[in-house]
């Protein structure tokens, strides 16, 4: 290694530009603040004529029994008589049996969808149903953890207020972020933050079944209804009725698929491959991706329309290296959930700390764990080091595996290069802040540029090492067998097939 690309550890740290999570809204910007949609009841003929109020909950029962959101005197209501159920952007009426009925443009109904503006009758009381939109002001909270998701980053706990927000209502919501960042938590929490939290959370990976499995692995199927169908099965759809499902690497779904997808999202009804019928489900979706959605949406590898329906609420899940605010806490939660004993627990020198935090952490928290698992085996009950850490973290001598360099995105220093030394070759990346026509280039323009430079080599020099053994690879690197299948892909060091 040269003396430039030697990384200065333990060094003063220059700012690095704080970058704000995406987060958006049913579109808009969390910055404009964020939307909720209150429902409002008005009572307008009957003994509770007048009585009005608003609720933010997704499912509203209106009856005589005092634990109805609605309570009504009217004697010919029932003691539940109704709900109303938000399903996404829908709303619901269901009449819960009710001895007197439920009525809907005149007529008696079992369920109807709901307008904002339009009125129904329970018993003999007219009720009008609107929907009011507040732009709420989301603060950034003061809090260091969300269930079992720990973070003291201002991206972190910009997060964490949206998800207080958006956990108990139904909206879905789509994560973005590389992997090992902790999509996946942040869906759990989601899960077990709203009503739905005594149903099941299933987790399903897109990327993990060809598109003709899709289908049955989805929504199920008969006995008999393929060859090798010797069983009825219940698909995810059925398994997670009132549950969450998390769709992880969505953008990996079918497009050809999408379509059948999309409708089961928007009518909650399910039918069985080789089925007679339908049934209807309850779900909401959580669902992650390490690409950009928008970006597949504009290439026609994802429907818009299936777009639209999801990403309700969207975050950018900012990776490890932008939040190293996060180490310090994410460190001793790890060392305490992994040393077991008290005694067996390694101090960490500042030294190491300050190690952890200037390193990329190609895989994120994954790769931090991991890291510390090793590292309390190693060092049981005395002090994990930064030289301890240098020597394991450059284990592979691979250009990511070095700490982060001061010169890695320092505004003040444009032109300074990242120095990657692997195999004895040296390999220098420039941080052009210009393109050749002289025009500033975007920030994430240019990191993109970088990122993408830097994978490149690394998984080149990383193969080579492991003569090509794509599991080796993924094992060193840390990352998923898959997360790896598509950088080659996409760095055009594997073919296709
Ligand atoms: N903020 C956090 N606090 C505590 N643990 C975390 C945090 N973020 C991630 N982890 C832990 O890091 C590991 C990886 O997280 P997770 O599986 O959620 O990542 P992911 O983004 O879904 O990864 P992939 O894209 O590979 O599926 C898990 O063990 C998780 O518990």
């Amino acid at each position: 290694m040269t003396k430039e690309s030697m990384p200065k550890i333990g060094g003063p740290r220059k700012t690095v530009e704080f970058q704000r999570p995406t987060v958006e809204v049913e579109g808009h910007p969390l910055s404009e603040g964020f939307p909720l949609h209150k429902v409002q009841l008005e009572v307008q003929t009957g003994s509770d004529k007048g009585k009005t109020e608003t609720f933010e909950k997704p499912v509203i029962r209106l009856g005589a029994d005092p634990l109805c959101d609605l309570v009504m005197t009217d004697p010919t209501v029932s003691r539940m008589h109704a709900e109303i159920r938000r399903k996404g952007d829908h709303f619901e009426l269901i009449d819960l049996d009710s001895t007197n009925g439920t009525f809907f443009d005149g007529e008696r109904i079992k369920s109807v969808e709901l307008a904002p503006g339009d009125g129904f009758q329970v018993g003999r009381s007219l009720v009008a149903f609107s929907v009011t939109t507040e732009q709420i002001a989301v603060p950034v909270t003061d809090r260091t953890r969300y269930g079992s998701i720990i973070g003291q980053s201002q991206a972190l706990r910009e997060i964490f207020s949206i998800l207080d927000r958006v956990a108990p209502s139904d909206l879905s919501v789509v994560i973005e972020g590389e992997t090992g960042s902790g999509k996946e938590l942040i869906a759990a929490a989601i899960h077990e933050h709203s009503s739905r939290a005594s149903k099941p959370f299933v987790v399903f990976d897109c990327s993990a079944f060809p598109p003709t499995l899709l289908e049955s692995e989805l929504f199920g199927h008969e006995k008999g209804a393929f060859s090798g169908a010797s069983q009825r099965h219940r698909g995810v759809f059925e398994r997670a009725d009132g549950g969450t499902i998390f769709f992880d690497e969505l953008g990996e779904m079918d497009i050809e698929f999408q379509a059948k997808f999309l409708r089961v999202l928007e009518t909650g009804d399910v039918r069985r491959v080789g089925g007679e019928s339908s049934f209807t489900v309850d779900v909401r979706v959580v669902a992650a991706t390490n690409r950009d959605l928008e970006d597949l949406v504009k290439e026609r590898k994802f429907r818009q329309d299936l777009y639209y329906r999801l990403a309700k609420v969207r975050f950018n899940l900012p990776p490890l290296r932008d939040r190293p605010e996060d180490i310090p806490l994410l460190a001793d939660h790890f060392l305490n959930i992994l040393a077991g004993e008290e005694n067996a627990r390694p101090l960490m020198t500042e030294d190491a700390l300050r190690t952890l935090q200037a390193y990329a952490w190609p895989g994120n928290i994954r790769q931090l764990r991991n890291v510390i698992e090793k590292a309390v085996a190693m060092c049981r009950g005395g002090a994990i080091t930064a030289e301890y850490l240098r020597k394991e973290l450059n284990f592979a001598g691979f250009p990511s595996q070095q700490p982060r360099t001061e010169s890695v995105a320092l505004p003040a220093e444009p032109q300074q290069t990242l120095g990657l030394s692997a195999n004895g070759r040296l390999v220098t990346v420039g941080t052009e802040i210009e393109d050749s026509e002289g025009e500033p280039i975007a920030f994430r323009d240019a990191k993109d540029t970088l990122v993408d430079k830097f994978e490149r080599i690394y998984l080149e020099n990383l193969l080579e090492r492991n003569k090509q053994n794509v599991s080796a690879t993924a094992r060193d690197a840390q990352i998923d067998r898959r997360h790896l299948y598509r950088l080659l892909k996409k760095h055009g060091l594997m073919a296709d097939d």
